[in-house]
């Protein structure tokens, strides 16, 4: 996952921290902004890959308007970042309204850190398909077997059906799910992705089906799950492949009964919403039993999609090049180059391991770099080795790194307050500072 920058606007101190803290392990750019009013200035100077978002700030306000009115303003920016609605009020409508007016997710405070982080990474990497409404012609490649795949989409789209969207990483089994949602009659609701595999298998059932205030000690609020979230609408199941056997039974129930009974509830609650699901794994992988319920699959596979690897559509990847280039150097204000004839060759004939997504990186890396007239193979990184680092600066390096990231891990975890940190940490609050102090936290 390449470091993105990362706005967290909310106006409470304490979830700022703890945000700001977890993400910047990963992400050095992280800002916080605690007024929607001064949103626009941050946006004049740059625009952030992926914003967190509260939805009240004045004291006492819960209708969220603050929070949908910067939400409009971010999907407004020409190069929208991905939003992910923040809210301490799990209200039902407000994470609806917000998915359906662009927010990518969605989360209750407080959260559990592995799915932020993963909400984070999930936002990212769908930012980087084309925005929904394009999504359709988004999916580029006249190639035959693109052809196919599209006569697929747009017989299955206008039905029901459960469909299961198979694949390597990164050929656009999310650009499928999408384009079937959008060519349906759902398609004015929302489009829901969830990553399965990495939904904590803890809060699997909370996350999906959402709890009930008092399920656990951690549910203060009742909080919607992803299915409630997606009512109506199209839930895209993506890496279902690296979902465990008891989640797999759990999903399974939902299907089957089309009700989730949320966590502490007494009873289930109808969800109305169209199943896509997609995996990497090979087929023979995923109709292996103990790997993949059989019963399952049976629901999630009523039709199945195959979208083919890059290096078996090679037609695709001059119009997929040209698109990409000019993408990135519209994004980036940089001049338009043409691609030197034996780059392209070059990059017809490349193995492409990673798909589209690794073609679409490489262009990228092409606008950044490139010095010459032309575009060269040399620009698009196909080889680069990675440098390596000398021992004693990885050593002093590590300890530091460690030292830090067991801080910040203890501050996530205790949601910013500084006490309970140290006491995490076994040192006293003076040495907490000295120490946050030391690696400019
Ligand atoms: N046919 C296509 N035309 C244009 N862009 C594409 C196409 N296929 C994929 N992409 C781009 O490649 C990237 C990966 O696509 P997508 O996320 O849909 O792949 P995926 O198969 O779901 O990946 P993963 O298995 O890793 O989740 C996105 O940026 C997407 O926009």
């Amino acid at each position: 996952m390449t470091a993105a920058r990362i706005l967290i606007l909310d106006d409470d101190a304490d979830v700022a921290c703890a945000a700001r803290l977890l993400l910047r392990r990963r992400h050095p750019d992280v800002t916080v902004l605690d007024d929607p009013a001064d949103l626009p200035a941050l946006l004049a100077r740059a625009i952030p890959d992926v914003v967190l978002l509260d939805f009240n700030f004045t004291p006492g306000r819960t209708d969220g308007a603050e929070g949908l009115a910067a939400l409009d303003l971010l999907r407004r920016q020409p190069r929208a970042p991905a939003v992910i609605a923040l809210t301490a009020y799990a209200d039902v409508p407000l994470a609806v309204e917000a998915l359906k007016r662009g927010a990518d997710d969605f989360l209750t405070k407080p959260w559990d850190n592995a799915r932020l982080l993963a909400a984070v990474d999930g936002a990212l990497a769908r930012r980087t398909c084309a925005p929904a409404a394009a999504a359709t012609s988004a999916l580029m490649g006249n190639s035959a077997p693109m052809q196919a795949v599209r006569a697929m989409i747009a017989s299955v789209a206008p039905t029901e059906a459960n469909v299961l969207v198979l694949g390597e990483n990164g050929v656009g089994k999310e650009l499928v799910a999408r384009a079937i949602h959008l060519a349906s009659r759902r398609a004015d609701n929302t489009f829901l992705a969830v990553d399965m595999g990495a939904l904590p298998e803890a809060t699997f059932e909370s996350e999906l089906f959402g709890h009930r205030r008092g399920a656990f000690t951690d549910a203060k609020a009742d909080r919607p799950g992803r299915f409630q979230a997606a009512r109506g609408g199209t839930l895209f199941l993506d890496e279902i492949g690296n979902m465990p056997l008891a989640g797999q039974a759990k999903l399974l129930t939902a299907l089957e009964r089309r009700e989730v009974t949320p966590l502490g509830a007494d009873r289930p609650e109808s969800v109305d919403v169209r199943i896509v699901s997609a995996t990497n794994l090979d087929e023979a992988r995923l109709f292996d039993p103990a790997v993949f319920r059989p019963d399952l699959l049976f629901r999630l596979n009523t039709i199945v999609i195959r979208v083919p690897p890059l290096r078996e559509r090679r037609a695709d990847i001059p119009a997929l090049l040209r698109h990409y280039l000019s993408f990135y150097e519209a994004q980036y204000g940089r001049p338009a180059r043409a691609l030197a004839p034996a780059a392209l060759a070059a990059l017809q004939a490349h193995a492409w391991p990673g798909n589209v997504r690794a073609l679409r990186h490489a262009c990228e890396r092409a606008v950044i770099l490139a010095g010459g007239a032309d575009y060269e193979v040399d620009d698009f990184g196909l080889l680069a080795p990675a440098a390596p680092m000398p021992t004693a600066a990885v050593t002093a390096a590590t300890l530091n790194t460690l030292e830090r990231d067991a801080i910040a891990a203890a501050l996530a975890q205790a949601q910013g307050n500084i006490s309970h940190a140290a006491k995490m940490l076994g040192v006293s609050r003076a040495a907490l500072y000295r120490k946050l102090d030391k690696h400019g936290i």
